[in-house]
């Protein structure tokens, strides 16, 4: 896990009255960490390597990189579309004049480009992008070259926000720590691969508390059995309750299943065709550790709902019930909720939040995850979307494994059987909710068919040797 921060301009400014770094140290050290990435990407000297420089610090950087990369490629060339502003930029500037480095005034007779390290904008893009600006970053997008952010993609906002248009980057080496605004589900299409630059002094130093973590896959813990003396009843009894669409049920019961649940039980009205290790029955079982319920419910009989949500057992909540007012009587510790963006919308307006709609939650994930967990704090909630949320006690844990194979009917009620199967073994709602979005993201992940064929029957199957 690791920590994720609102912004970094405090961390920094501890570097310089605490640790007594200058601006300039942690310049140097911000280049050579693109650098050190540069050269993992292009092993021939002879390759040409484009670095388009902004008027202030991010634009620095990358001034300071055509220093530090000049002996080792022979083509390096700086482009500074908008001339230099900051002090930073300005030194940095001066320094490489001295040096024989070339400087282009258009990229448009620019031909077969390596590499482009794109430093235009980093924290303080602060209004939408003039044509120029959009112009440019149109013609970096369609250069065929590997593409290296500093810092964070131009064109992305400290909200995580794109007004227009961005750079598409492989490799976002992002200075100093995690920031929030690289976890938009907007931003995550011109991210790449996510790296921390460091700026010359330890991790534990540099960062402070904060209420954000970015999940790794070494935070998954499988609910593998050490126990040697056991019996089903050790690793809990799930139920599903099934709608009037059985599908979904029949989904997520099968799931909870493979994913170790002793016991599953399908809870439905009729006998219906399940696997036949899932057992049916009209009511809760007694001996029931966990129970799932909403995925499929269709319509429903408020009285029922109601009988099984009074149960004192952890339970993950789905779909339909995110529109029904009866959710308000049990938003405790007790419970998961795994919301779609515009179930999620329904249930802010619902909790007297937000009237908004799904447009508008994308643009401010974080805070609305946020607002929610101020409320509710004892709620597990995991938002669903390309980067997962998941919040209690107002931390907020993101899932960035999710890929597009993913957005599939089924996926969702697969989620809901693992949770419930984790919660049926006795992990916590928080936990839960982490490790079995970290194990359905991370299966679709190694899914190696064609990522428009995933199926939840290929989850329920990646489940067995994640
Ligand atoms: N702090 C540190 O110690 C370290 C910082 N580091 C680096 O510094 C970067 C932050 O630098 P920064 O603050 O100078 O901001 P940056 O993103 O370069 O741009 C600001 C300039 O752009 C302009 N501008 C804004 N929007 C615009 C638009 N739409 N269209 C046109 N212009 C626009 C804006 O204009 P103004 O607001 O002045 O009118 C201003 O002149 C950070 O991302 C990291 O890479 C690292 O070296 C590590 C150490
Ligand atoms: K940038």
């Amino acid at each position: 896990m690791k920590k994720v921060f609102n912004e970094v301009s405090s961390l920094d400014k501890k570097c310089y009255e605490k640790y007594l770094l200058s601006e300039e140290i942690l310049m140097e050290h911000a280049a050579l960490s693109l650098k050190n990435e540069i050269e993992k990407k292009v092993k021939n000297h002879n390759s040409n390597i484009l670095i388009v420089c902004g008027v202030g610090n991010n634009g620095a950087d990358g001034i300071t990189l055509s220093r530090l990369l000049q002996n080792r490629y022979k083509n390096i060339i700086l482009y500074l579309p908008f001339g230099v502003k900051s002090n930073m930029a300005k030194i940095q500037l001066s320094r490489v004049n001295t040096l024989k480095i070339k400087q282009i005034d258009t990229i448009e007779d620019i031909k077969d480009i390596d590499l482009v390290v794109d430093c235009l904008f980093g924290s303080g893009l602060n209004k939408p992008l003039n044509n120029e600006a959009k112009k440019i970053i149109e013609n970096l997008n369609s250069i065929n070259a590997k593409k290296i952010s500093c810092d964070i993609p131009s064109g992305i906002n400290s909200e995580g926000y794109i007004y227009d248009i961005a750079f598409k980057a492989d490799t976002t080496i992002t200075m100093g720590a995690l920031k929030i605004s690289l976890f938009s589900d907007i931003a995550k299409e011109y991210i790449g691969k996510l790296k921390v630059g460091n700026l010359g002094i330890s991790d534990e130093l540099y960062e402070e508390k904060t209420n954000i973590y970015f999940l790794e896959k070494s935070d998954l813990q499988l609910p593998l059995r050490k126990e040697i003396n056991s019996h089903k009843g050790t690793f809990g009894h799930a139920c599903v309750v099934i709608g009037s669409k059985k599908g979904a049920g029949i989904l997520a019961s099968d799931a909870a299943f493979n994913f170790g649940a002793g016991l599953v039980t399908a809870m439905v009205h009729e006998e219906i065709q399940m696997p036949y290790y899932i057992m049916q029955s009209h009511n809760i079982p007694e001996n029931t550790t966990a129970i799932a319920m909403g995925m499929g419910l269709g319509l429903y009989d408020k009285i029922e709902i109601r009988k099984i949500l009074d149960l004192k057992i952890k339970k993950v909540i789905d779909a339909d019930l995110f529109y029904d007012e009866i959710i308000l009587d049990y938003l405790d510790e007790n419970l998961v909720l795994t919301p779609h963006p515009k179930e999620f919308c329904a249930l802010l307006k619902l909790i007297g939040i937000a009237n908004i709609d799904v447009n508008d939650l994308q643009k401010n994930r974080i805070k609305y995850v946020k607002e929610f967990s101020n409320k509710y704090p004892k709620t597990t909630l995991l938002l669903k979307g390309a980067n997962v949320l998941i919040s209690q006690n107002q931390k907020i844990y993101i899932n960035t494994f999710g890929t597009t194979s993913l957005s599939k009917g089924g996926s969702g009620d697969i989620l809901s059987g693992l949770i419930v199967s984790l919660l049926a073994q006795g992990y916590s709602c928080k936990d839960s909710a982490i490790n079995a979005s970290l194990a359905h993201t991370l299966v679709a992940k190694k899914y190696r068919y064609n990522n428009y064929s995933l199926t939840p029957n290929d989850l329920i199957k990646g489940i067995k040797n994640i």
